[in-house]
C-alpha cells in the first residue's frame, strides 16, 4: 500500500521553484532516505506530504487522502526541521501532553528509554542540551504508534553517540513494521538506515534507487590536472574543462592515475578529491551540460 505519494508535484515560492515535477511513493514497510544538498527541496517536499503546505501543481496523497485533511494524518508522526519545546515544561509533561492526542500512546518511560532519555523525565526541557532536545523532538513523532514517521534532518546537531542512539530507535521502529521517510544531508546517515534513496537536486528527483546503486554513483571522484592532450581513458564518467584545468570524474581514481602514467600523459598539478553529491549527480545526470561531456 502507498502511505505517501507525490505525483508530478511542483511548489513555487514567488520566483523560486522549490519543487519541479517531483514523483515519490513511500510504500508500507519502507525506510526511504531523502538526500540532497541545501536548498534541494527536501523540506518543501516533506511539508507537502505531511499537509503543512499545498503544492502549486500536481497531487499529494497521505494514506490515500488529502494530507491537509486531519483524518489523513491520524497515523502519521512528524518531526520538522525546526522544533520548539516549551522551556518550563518537564520532559514527562511534554510527552504526556502529546500522548493525550492519541488513543494508544507508548508509555513515557518506554519511549524515553528507546531514545536514550530514560533519566531525563523530570528535567525541564529548557535545561536539556541541544542534542537531548532534538532527541525528544524526534521521540515525540513516535508517541502515537504511527504507521508512517516523517523526519526532517533528525540528527542535525547531534554528536556521534546521540546520532547512533537515534538511528537505533529508528531501526527498531522499522523492524517492528513501521514505515519511515527521513531527509538528510549525509550519505552516511542514509546508508546506515535506508534501503531506498531518493536524491533531490534543484527541486527535481535526480535518482530513486537502492542504497548500493546510489553509492556507486556518488562514489565518484574528481581527478583534476593540467595537460595539453588527453587520450581516451577507461572509467571516466564525465570530463569538464575549467580555468585551464581538466577535471575527470571517475569511480576509480587510483586506476585512472595509473592509466594516465601508463599512457605517458605529461600532466601537472594533479589533484584527487571527492565530488560533492551535487557535482556527481549533475555530472552524471546531465551529460549534455556545456561543461560536462560523457566520454
Ligand atoms: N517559505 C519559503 N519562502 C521562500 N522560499 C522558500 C521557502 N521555503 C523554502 N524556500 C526556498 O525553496 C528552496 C528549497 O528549500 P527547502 O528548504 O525545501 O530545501 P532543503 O533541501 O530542505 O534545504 P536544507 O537542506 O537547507 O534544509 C530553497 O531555494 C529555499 O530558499
Amino acid at each position: 500500500m502507498n502511505l505517501a505519494r507525490a505525483d508530478q508535484v511542483s511548489r513555487r515560492y514567488g520566483e523560486v521553484l522549490a519543487l519541479d515535477g517531483v514523483d515519490l511513493t513511500v510504500r508500507t514497510g519502507e525506510l526511504v532516505g531523502l538526500l540532497g544538498p541545501n536548498g534541494a527541496g527536501k523540506s518543501t517536499l516533506i511539508n507537502l506530504l505531511v499537509g503543512v503546505r499545498r503544492p502549486t501543481a500536481g497531487r499529494v496523497e497521505l494514506f490515500g487522502g488529502d494530507p491537509r485533511d486531519p483524518a489523513s494524518r491520524r497515523q502519521l508522526g512528524v518531526t520538522p526541521q525546526e522544533t520548539g519545546l516549551p522551556a518550563t515544561l518537564r520532559v514527562g509533561e511534554v510527552i504526556d501532553f502529546v500522548s493525550r492526542h492519541f488513543p494508544d500512546p507508548i508509555p513515557a518511560g518506554e519511549l524515553l528509554d528507546r531514545f536514550g532519555l530514560g533519566d531525563q523525565v523530570k528535567r525541564q526541557t529548557g535545561g536539556l542540551s541541544g542534542g537531548q532536545r532534538r532527541r525528544l523532538a524526534v521521540a515525540l513523532a513516535f508517541v502515537g504508534r504511527p504507521r508512517l514517521v516523517v523526519l526532517d534532518e533528525p540528527t542535525t546537531g547531534l554528536d556521534v553517540e546521540a546520532r547512533h542512539a537515534l538511528w537505533e530507535a529508528i531501526r527498531g521502529f522499522h523492524a517492528d513494521g513501521g514505515t519511515v521517510l527521513l531527509s538528510s544531508h549525509y550519505l552516511e546517515e542514509v546508508e546506515a538506515l535506508a534501503q531506498r534513496v531518493v536524491v533531490l537536486g534543484h527541486g527535481r528527483v535526480l535518482a530513486d534507487d537502492t542504497v548500493e546503486a546510489i553509492r556507486g554513483i556518488v562514489g565518484v571522484r574528481r581527478v583534476s590536472l593540467v595537460a595539453d592532450d588527453l587520450p581516451p581513458l577507461p572509467g571516466v564518467v564525465a570530463t569538464e574543462h575549467a580555468e585551464g584545468r581538466t577535471h575527470l570524474l571517475t569511480t576509480d581514481a587510483d586506476q585512472l592515475v595509473r592509466d594516465l602514467v601508463i599512457a605517458g600523459v605529461a600532466f601537472r598539478d594533479l589533484e584527487v578529491r571527492p565530488t560533492s553529491l551535487e557535482e556527481a549527480f549533475l555530472a552524471i545526470t546531465a551529460p549534455d551540460r556545456p561543461t560536462a561531456a560523457a566520454v
